[in-house]
């Protein structure tokens, strides 16, 4: 919706009611999701200053525009919001530069402004943190300021048409030239062409390009280069450069995401990105503390999915929970009048568990972004790595497991909404397409889910051999002694039957494996015949962190009862809603029975029913700018069907009451049938 409208304070009477009584401090909530007061008051100057800026509006609905024009209308507006951010004074009241634009491109806002992809996003989110996480102090002194002042635009470029998964695969290369003190970049087959990265096809005029390293005939494997596309000011392709866009794609179709290839470009060997490898003039290569670390930006980008896809389940949770409270169906008692379909306790077992997902996800993103931090600390004092495969088991479970669930999440948001969820106006349509290529990107989610059963395997084998654990697995210390059932269904005690299922379901699975073996099966032929069994358990691992964090995270907090109360029962849904998914899981493995089944459904019953008053609050806390909605059906003030019949009125076929392909193709078929 090209909305103009500010936060609007009517409500329709519905939403009165809902919102008449709370039981919660909302703002307490708000200054949870924001990071503190100060961040909310930031975010929301923020948005007052940015929402009435009529050049950050579209002049049309995007779903509208043709591809070229939604290409443009995003150029410009990001383009816009970087000359913004440098010079408008209000914005350097509240600390305006190039620090802001990145702080606003990983908010929330950047959903509002830019609709369906910005084809900026990827300098601001992997440009710029290949430069700061993966480049030497002196590259970073040449190259930071004019990627932050926009003198240079540029984008990660690493997938090839051939390999996104096996990085190992990839095929294009970086030959050292030692006569000329130049690298070489070719790509030697059409599998070597780069394939998809966002802003590369005619917005980036530079690129991180992952290239195998070879030097005097050895391969090093991939590492980072930066690369010149275009020429600057006229903006052509450099030569030996064949760059452009990929075409339409599920969503996101405002980005140009892009194609590349390398004829034999050189470039200085001092655009090797040298923070962890080096190749010194004389072509000695000096090696990183550990290979791994040249994978970093993918490892910050997928703790950056865990945040923005848990903002997306706001906005959708929002709009759904709304619309539920407004919207009246069917009958509850016959002859009655008909309810707010929030009643039904279907509906209320579709958005309250995914709310209260949203609180799951934030605090174990919250876990996850300290632990990058501190890995990030120790990279940067050139201590031990020890955290190193923590970090990536846990980023890789997370982002697998909340892009998957926050995609499904969504879904069952569009359906819980009807027939409107289906309008483009309602925004779940575009919600669920730029959410559901988290799946894919930055490691699809199967291939993630082996890597963290990789490191399961690997912990459990240390377990059983009394070795060190890293934190997320310490609980399988405790694995030869535990009887699988639990006692108590407590949420401690549910996390508890999480911890035993995990370890049966290895138990198991390594079993499986051994047997393989001794029958004679390669390691990866037997790990390949287990792999399903393999990505369960890893699922199952996962779920159990987000269990313990959130719980935990509810022990240390400090706020006031009210919202204390409230996060409680969230809790207590989230952990009941997860246990009964996989209760299958947890009665297989002895952790529960089926009576102990029973009466968590039972406890499910009554959490929806004691929840459900506050649901319009809870969403309401998130504090959802109607520009960040930009939403029929989750406006604040809930006028639902004159929002949805005002933009039916935008379609470019209602500018005419017969349209020209009547007279066209209908108007001779039905004059012939006279
Ligand atoms: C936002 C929108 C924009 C989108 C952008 C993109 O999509 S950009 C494109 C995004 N593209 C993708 O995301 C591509 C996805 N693919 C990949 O990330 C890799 O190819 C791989 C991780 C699947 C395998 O890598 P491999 O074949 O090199 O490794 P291996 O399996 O042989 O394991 C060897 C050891 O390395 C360890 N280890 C591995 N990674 C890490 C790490 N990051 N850190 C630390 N450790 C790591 C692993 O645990 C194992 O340890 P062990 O057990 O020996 O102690
Ligand atoms: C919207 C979008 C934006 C993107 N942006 C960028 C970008 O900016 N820069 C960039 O470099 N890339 C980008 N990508 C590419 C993305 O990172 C890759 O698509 C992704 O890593 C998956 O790789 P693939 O496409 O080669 O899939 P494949 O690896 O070919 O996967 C296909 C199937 O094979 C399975 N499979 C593969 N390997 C294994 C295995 N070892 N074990 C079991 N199953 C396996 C997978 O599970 C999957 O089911 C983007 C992709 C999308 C969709």
């Amino acid at each position: 919706m090209a909305g103009k409208q500010v936060q609007v304070r009517f409500c329709v009477p519905d939403l009165q009611k809902e919102r008449a009584n709370c039981s919660f401090n909302k703002e307490e909530i708000t200054n949870i999701f924001d990071g503190g007061e100060h961040n909310t008051e930031t975010r929301r100057k923020l948005q007052n200053i940015i929402f009435s800026d009529p050049n950050l509006q579209d002049p049309i609905p995007p779903d509208y525009m043709s591809h070229e024009q939604r290409y443009e209308n995003e150029l410009r507006k990001a383009v816009y919001v970087m000359k913004k951010f440098m010079t408008d004074p209000q914005l350097q009241d509240i600390g305006g530069g190039p620090e802001a634009i990145k702080w606003m491109y990983n908010s929330i806002l950047r959903h509002a402004i830019h609709k369906d992809g910005n084809p900026l996003m990827l300098h601001f989110g992997m440009f710029l943190g290949a430069i700061m996480g993966q480049m030497s102090e002196e590259q970073q002194a040449e190259w930071l300021p004019k990627a932050m002042s926009g003198e240079i635009i540029g984008t990660y470029t690493q997938t090839e048409l051939g390999h996104g998964t096996f990085l190992r695969g990839l095929e294009t290369t970086a030959t050292y030239d030692p006569v000329t003190d130049e690298f070489i970049i070719h790509s030697p087959t059409i599998t070597a062409t780069k394939w998809w990265p966002g802003g590369l096809g005619k917005t980036s005029s530079f690129a991180v390009v992952m290239a195998q390293l070879h030097i005097r005939g050895q391969n090093y494997g991939p590492h980072p280069f930066v690369v010149q596309l275009r020429e600057h000011v006229t903006h052509a392709s450099r030569p030996g450069i064949t760059v452009g866009e990929i075409g339409p794609r599920l969503g996101l179709n405002s980005n140009d995401n892009g194609f590349l290839r390398f004829d034999n470009v050189r470039i200085p060997r001092t655009n090797m990105v040298m923070k962890h490898s080096k190749v010194l003039k004389d072509g000695t290569y000096v090696k990183p503390k550990s290979a791994k670390l040249s994978y970093g930006v993918m490892v910050l980008t997928r703790v950056g999915i865990c945040y923005d896809v848990c903002w997306q389940l706001m906005r959708a949770t929002t709009i759904a929970t709304r619309y539920a409270a407004v919207r009246h169906q069917s009958e509850l008692e016959v002859g009655e009048a008909e309810p707010q379909i929030i009643e039904y306790q279907t509906q209320q077992y579709k958005v309250l568990p995914m709310i209260a997902s949203v609180y799951a996800i934030w605090f174990a993103a919250d876990t996850l972004r300290h632990t990058y931090m501190e890995v990030q600390k120790n990279i940067n004092k050139g201590s031990d790595l020890d955290l190193l495969p923590e970090l990536h088991a846990s980023s890789c479970a997370l982002k697998a497991l909340f892009s998957t669930d926050v995609t499904d999440g969504i879904s069952v948001m569009r359906l819980g909404c009807g027939g409107h969820g289906y309008l483009a106006s309602s925004n779940l349509p575009r919600i669920y397409t730029s959410t559901t290529p988290s799946q894919t990107y930055e490691g699809e989610n199967t291939v993630l889910w082996l890597q963290v059963a990789r490191f399961l395997i690997k912990s459990f084998r240390e377990a059983s051999k009394g070795g060190r654990l890293q934190p997320s697995v310490a609980y399988f210390k405790n694995h030869q002694t535990q009887t699988r059932r639990i006692t108590d269904l407590s949420n401690s005690g549910l996390v508890s039957g999480y911890e035993r299922s995990v370890l049966s379901m290895l138990e198991a699975v390594a079993k499986q494996l051994q047997q393989y073996s001794e029958e004679g099966m390669r390691y990866e032929h037997a790990w390949n015949a287990c792999s399903v069994r393999l990505v369960n358990v890893a699922k199952v691992h996962a779920r159990y962190i987000v269990c313990d964090q959130f719980v935990k995270a509810l022990a240390k907090y400090e706020g006031s009862s009210g919202v204390r109360q409230i996060m409680d029962q969230l809790c207590r849904l989230y952990m009941i809603y997860s246990v009964t998914n996989d209760q299958g899981i947890l009665l297989k493995s002895g952790a529960l029975t089926p009576d102990q089944c029973n009466l968590l459904e039972e406890e499910l019953g009554e959490l929806l029913a004691a929840l459900r008053p506050e649901a319009v609050n809870l969403v309401d806390a998130f504090d959802l700018h109607d520009e960040v909605l930009d939403s029929t059906l989750g406006a604040w003030d809930g006028d639902v069907y004159n929002r949805l019949y005002n933009e039916a009125m935008k379609s470019p076929l209602n500018k005419v009451d017969v349209p020209d392909a009547y007279y066209k193709y209908l108007q001779p078929l039905m004059k012939s049938n006279l």
